[in-house]
C-alpha cells in the first residue's frame, strides 16, 4: 500500500479499482484546468517550428526547450523518483540532488513500471487536438503558451499511466482470467477483459459537464451554463474518448504483456 496519501492526485493511494477511478476522476479536474489555461492563448505556431527558438547551442522548438528544461530541473528535485511520473525526455535526465528521497512504494511490477507511451501523447497533442483546442493566430506570448503546453502535458501524461495502477489492479483481483491471454499474447482478449464500457461513457459525460461548469462565466448574480465556454466542452470528451482513454488501455495492456516476466 502506498503512503503518498497526501497527494490527491495520487493513483497509488489506495490500491483498489475504485481507489484509482477516485484519482482518475480527480485528475479530470487537473486536465481541464490545463486545457482552460493553454486556450487563453492561440496557436502561437512559432513556437513548435524546429530551429525557431532562436536559443544558443538549441535546435529544437520553444516548446521542446522548456520541456526539456523543466523535466532536467524537475529530475534533480526528485520528480521522475515518482512511479507515476514519466518524462518526454528520458535520455540524459540529470540525477536527482535531494538529500533523504522519499521512499515510494513499490506497487507495479519492475518490467510493466518502465512502459513509457509518452511519444504517443507529444503527437496526439500536438499534431491533432491542439489545433481543435485553440484559436489560429499568434499574441507572440510564446514562453507562456509553451509553459500551458507543458501543464497540458504533464496532467495527461500522468493520468494515461496510471493505466499501470489500473492493469495491476485488475490483475491482481482476477489473476486466472488473465494469465492466459498474457501468456498467449492476446492483445484483444486482454483488451476485452479490462474493457468497461459504462464506466467510459459516465467519465465522457463526466468531463464533458466538468468542462462546462469550470469554463463557464461566474458573475456575483448567476452561473449561466448555458453560456460562453472557455473550452468547447464537447472537445473534453472527445479528447478522452479518441485519445486519453485509447491511451490509457494501451498502457494497461502493455502492462499485463509483461506482468509474468
Ligand atoms: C481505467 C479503466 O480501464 C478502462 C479505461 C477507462 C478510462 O480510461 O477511463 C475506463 C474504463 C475501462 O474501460 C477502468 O476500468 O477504470
Amino acid at each position: 500500500m502506498a503512503d503518498v496519501s497526501s497527494n490527491p492526485n495520487s493513483a497509488s493511494d489506495t490500491l483498489t479499482l475504485d481507489g484509482i477511478r477516485d484519482s482518475l476522476i480527480r485528475q479530470e479536474n487537473s486536465i481541464v484546468y490545463s486545457l482552460i489555461e493553454r486556450a487563453r492563448f492561440p496557436l502561437n505556431r512559432q513556437i513548435y517550428l524546429q530551429n525557431n527558438a532562436s536559443i544558443p547551442g538549441f535546435s529544437g522548438s520553444l516548446v521542446e526547450f522548456i520541456v526539456r528544461e523543466t523535466e532536467a530541473i524537475q529530475a534533480k528535485a526528485g520528480r521522475y523518483e515518482n512511479p507515476e511520473e514519466n518524462p518526454f525526455f528520458p535520455e540524459s535526465l540529470p540525477l536527482p540532488l535531494v538529500l533523504n528521497p522519499h521512499k515510494y512504494p513499490k506497487d507495479l511490477h519492475p518490467s510493466g513500471a518502465s512502459i513509457n507511451m509518452n511519444k504517443a501523447i507529444w503527437e496526439f497533442y500536438f499534431n491533432k487536438f491542439l489545433p481543435l483546442l485553440v484559436a489560429d493566430g499568434d499574441d507572440g506570448n510564446y514562453a507562456a503558451t509553451a509553459a500551458s503546453d507543458l501543464a497540458c502535458l504533464q496532467t495527461l501524461s500522468r493520468r494515461i499511466h496510471c493505466g499501470k495502477y489500473v492493469a495491476e489492479v485488475k490483475f491482481r483481483d482476477a489473476p486466472k482470467e488473465y494469465e492466459t491471454p498474457i501468456r498467449s499474447k492476446e492483445r484483444d482478449t486482454l483488451m476485452k477483459l479490462l474493457t468497461f464500457e459504462a464506466v467510459e461513457e459516465m467519465v465522457k459525460k463526466r468531463v464533458e459537464r466538468k468542462a462546462m461548469v469550470f469554463g463557464q462565466e461566474v458573475t456575483l448574480n448567476n452561473t449561466n451554463e448555458g453560456g460562453k465556454h472557455s473550452i468547447d466542452p464537447s472537445l473534453a470528451s472527445r479528447l478522452y474518448s479518441e485519445w486519453v482513454m485509447p491511451l490509457t488501455k494501451e498502457v494497461e495492456v502493455e502492462y499485463l504483456l509483461c506482468r509474468l516476466e
